[in-house]
């Protein structure tokens, strides 16, 4: 975990024209999610995030692209792919006891949701010291679209916010490569609402840069995201409308740049 985290480290500090050899943008123009960069750009007013970020696809691992992921430093891409198979083993397990809490026939009853290619994206954030805290934010307030998130985040430096009832509360770091699991709105809809996914930022600090990553568990993107039918019955009716989580995906970024939530536009 260390060495990922220096290797990401070194590959954010190389200069940008380096770093652009992996951009997200196609032909410098054209936003697309993986690669390196950040938010498409969707009003001319948008207010951007201080981080700098790398966005890969792990698995389903025959469709990595490759020339996405830094080949400097070199021990980057065998760091990422060892971190992707512990993390999966995480996450299943995760998933298994979140079956078993909402009491459904299998224990994979929520991971066989997930369709025949499952995605999953490591999201590398790098938040450099911001001169101006006040003003601008690491990560604007947003809720992951994915099922799963397990996030690493720096062990010295705080920044990360979770709101509830209206008040922001601040995340300590903590040591020894401990894991925050964090629900996304997927899991959110096939929960009918037992379990949601939480509003979080991440606020800048004007002396220390600070690192976070975080692995999102996604269904197909052809899968339509929907509520467990196991979970439903007359006294509990859907709460939510079902999406394709491409749709869910591309939406999420349209309500996103408006500082609005896609899943309140799903509630029944
Ligand atoms: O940097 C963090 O602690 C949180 C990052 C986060 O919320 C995200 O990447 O979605
Ligand atoms: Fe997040």
């Amino acid at each position: 975990m260390d060495g990922l985290i220096a290797a990401s480290r070194e590959f954010f500090r190389e200069p940008l024209e380096e770093k652009r050899a992996y951009s997200n943008l196609i032909g410098g123009k054209q936003w697309q999610l993986e690669g390196y960069g950040n938010d498409p750009v969707k009003t001319q007013d948008q207010i951007m995030d201080w981080s700098d970020r790398l966005h890969l696809r792990v698995e389903p691992e025959d469709e990595r692209n490759l020339d996405r992921w830094p080949g400097h430093p070199e021990s980057f891409r065998g760091l990422l792919h060892e971190y992707t198979a512990s993390c999966k083993r995480v996450k299943d397990g995760i998933l298994r006891a979140m079956a078993r809490l909402l009491e459904l026939g299998e224990d994979d009853g929520i991971l066989n949701q997930f369709g025949d290619k499952g995605t999953t994206y490591a999201r590398f954030n790098y938040y450099p010291a911001c001169p101006r805290p006040d003003l601008v934010l690491g990560i604007r307030p947003h809720s992951d679209v994915c099922v799963l998130t397990l996030l690493l985040m720096d062990e010295h430096v705080a920044g990360l916010q979770v709101l509830r009832d209206g008040t922001w509360y601040r995340v300590p770091p903590v040591r020894d490569h401990t894991l925050l699991v964090n629900v996304g709105v997927s899991l959110e809809i096939m929960s009918n609402g037992v379990f949601w996914g939480p509003v979080h930022r991440v606020v800048t600090n004007s002396e220390k840069e600070r690192t976070s990553l975080a692995m999102f568990y996604s269904t197909d993107l052809e899968k339509e995201v929907e509520p467990i039918a196991e979970l439903l019955g007359e006294k509990q009716p859907a709460r939510y409308r079902k999406i394709k989580f491409r749709n869910f995906v591309a939406e999420h970024y349209e309500y996103f740049s408006k500082r609005e939530r896609v899943i309140e536009s799903l509630k029944i």
